[in-house]
């Protein structure tokens, strides 16, 4: 089964929709809570099952427990998390992830975002005994391909780094310590004031960007003092309408460009991810986008997703409604494989048991690039922009990174490679037992005829001779 769940919801219709559509046209009616019909353009209809199914007049508490609550309590338990709102401009994303406002809004309206801090500190509150934790926020925006860092405006591009043991960092961001909910949430509502602020300075819309908010949540077990950390990542998309349908010109249409980029790059991956063989180490293009860089611990791995396509029920959005829903249903077939995330002892001795593939990969990369030369990373470095790998190494960095790119998925083939034969081994062990057993079973059958046939004639002869 798939451990991504993915959501439709569908908002009211908004008061333009129902002015503008003559026939106050909807194009999705409803089947059960996981199954609905929509009508596209041409009047064609679609069955579409999801996991759920949220109506207009679904409670955002509702939306909450089916796909946050879960998720965050597995982040508390160091499973890595993340929370995805997709969709058209004025779909219902900014309204699904975190209501009318992160403050003091109404109880009802509240949002993904506010529901999941309270709930993460009910749950650290009620496992005080077990684990000491601590919990850091960050928060950034990815707006023309750079990463802006939303608790601190001044780190305007922050660099996206893989670590072997954490996975993917954003190097220098602000990670702000929250010890409560209430301490999350000010934070939570300075990045989004730091946010519209970066959108008077730059003159753009929130809905052209992309936003991420980071919880890293870190727990010391009081037994034995063991480690673990989960990483809860939620992320409000841009809008995903195709730039021809905005009629933008200009900048806006270079935004919508992008955007539209970062989200073909989204769906390229989920693509790659749910097409290639389940054997094969087939190539995943994360590095294609700041977007799925970010999010490629939660897409590809040790990871939980979860989905909401927010989408307009009205007949006047219904292709843009059909694309997120068709986005939706790739994303479905994403395997994603949780597991506790970084599992580390405060001893100074590791226990040798506990080293993940993941964690021998990175030693055995190590140790080969202990015993390369300058020369070699220069004929490799060459090597890589001649197969379009790197483009522009301004740095080592980039090279060792599109290095070890390579060599890990050398690495994962082989290692695929040995497993393959083990098995075959295995098979051809079984194989031969059979034929022995087979072979020791006709050898018995032979002595035992022998036997018989020598006794019959000995008692035979008995007669004959009396
Ligand atoms: N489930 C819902 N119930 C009631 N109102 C909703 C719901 N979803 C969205 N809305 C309303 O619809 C409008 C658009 O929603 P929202 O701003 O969340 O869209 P969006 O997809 O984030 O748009 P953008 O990409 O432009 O930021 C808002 O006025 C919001 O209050």
């Amino acid at each position: 089964m798939s451990n991504v769940t993915v959501c439709a919801r569908f908002r009211p219709l908004s008061s333009k929709e129902m002015r503008d559509d003559r026939d106050g046209g909807v194009c999705v009616r409803g089947i059960d809570a996981e199954s609905f019909v929509f009508q596209d353009d041409k009047e064609d209809e679609f069955t579409f099952s999801l996991d759920r199914v949220f109506y207009e007049d679904s409670a955002q508490a509702a939306v909450y427990e089916f796909l946050a609550l879960p998720i965050m309590r597995d982040a508390v338990n160091a499973i890595n998390g993340t929370i995805i709102t997709y969709g058209q401009a004025w779909a219902g994303k900014t309204y699904s992830m975190e209501g009318p406002g992160i403050q003091d809004c109404d109880e009802h309206k509240k949002g993904l975002l506010p529901r999941v801090v309270d709930g993460m500190f009910e749950q650290i509150r009620s496992s005080k005994d077990i684990a000491r934790y601590t919990v850091k926020l960050s928060m950034v925006e990815i707006y023309m391909e750079k990463v802006r860092d939303l608790l601190d405006l001044s780190k305007g591009n922050i660099q996206i780094k893989e670590n072997k043991t954490q996975g993917i960092l954003l190097s220098g961001v602000t990670e702000v310590p929250v010890s409560d909910s209430t301490e999350a949430l000010q934070h939570l509502c300075t990045g989004l004031a730091n946010r519209a602020v970066g959108e008077t300075q730059m003159n753009m819309s929130s809905s052209r960007s992309h936003c991420a908010y980071l919880f890293t949540i870190h727990q010391e077990s009081v037994k034995d003092k063991r480690a673990k950390t989960g990483k809860l990542i939620l992320v409000d998309l841009a809008g995903s309408e195709k730039a021809d349908k905005t009629g933008a010109e200009g900048r806006v249409l270079e935004e919508a460009k992008t955007i539209n980029k970062s989200l073909s790059a989204l769906g390229n991956v989920i693509n790659a991810l749910t097409s290639g063989s389940p054997n094969k180490a087939n190539h995943i293009p994360y590095r294609d986008s700041k977007l799925t860089r970010i999010l490629q611990d939660a897409l590809g791995g040790n990871s939980r997703m979860a989905l909401v396509c927010c989408c307009s029920p009205s007949t006047s959005n219904a292709s843009e409604t059909l694309s997120t829903l068709r986005f939706g249903m790739r994303a479905k077939h994403i395997k994603a494989s949780p597991r506790a995330s970084e599992v580390k002892s405060t001893k100074t001795q590791e226990e040798p048991s506990s080293e993940t593939k993941d964690e021998k990969r990175g030693r055995i990369l190590e140790k080969m690039k202990e015993r390369m030369s300058k020369e070699d990373i220069k004929m490799l470095e060459e090597v890589f922009i001649q197969e379009g790998i790197i483009f522009s190494p301004d740095s080592m960095e980039e090279v060792d990174a599109a290095y070890e790119d390579t060599v890990s998925k050398t690495i994962i083939s082989l290692q695929q490679t040995v497993e393959e034969l083990q098995l075959k081994v295995k098979e051809l062990e079984a194989e031969n037992k059979g034929i022995k057993e087979q072979a020791f079973g006709n050898l018995e059958y032979d002595r035992l005829g022998k036997m018989s046939r020598f006794i019959s004639s000995w008692y035979a002869s008995l007669f004959t001779s009396a």
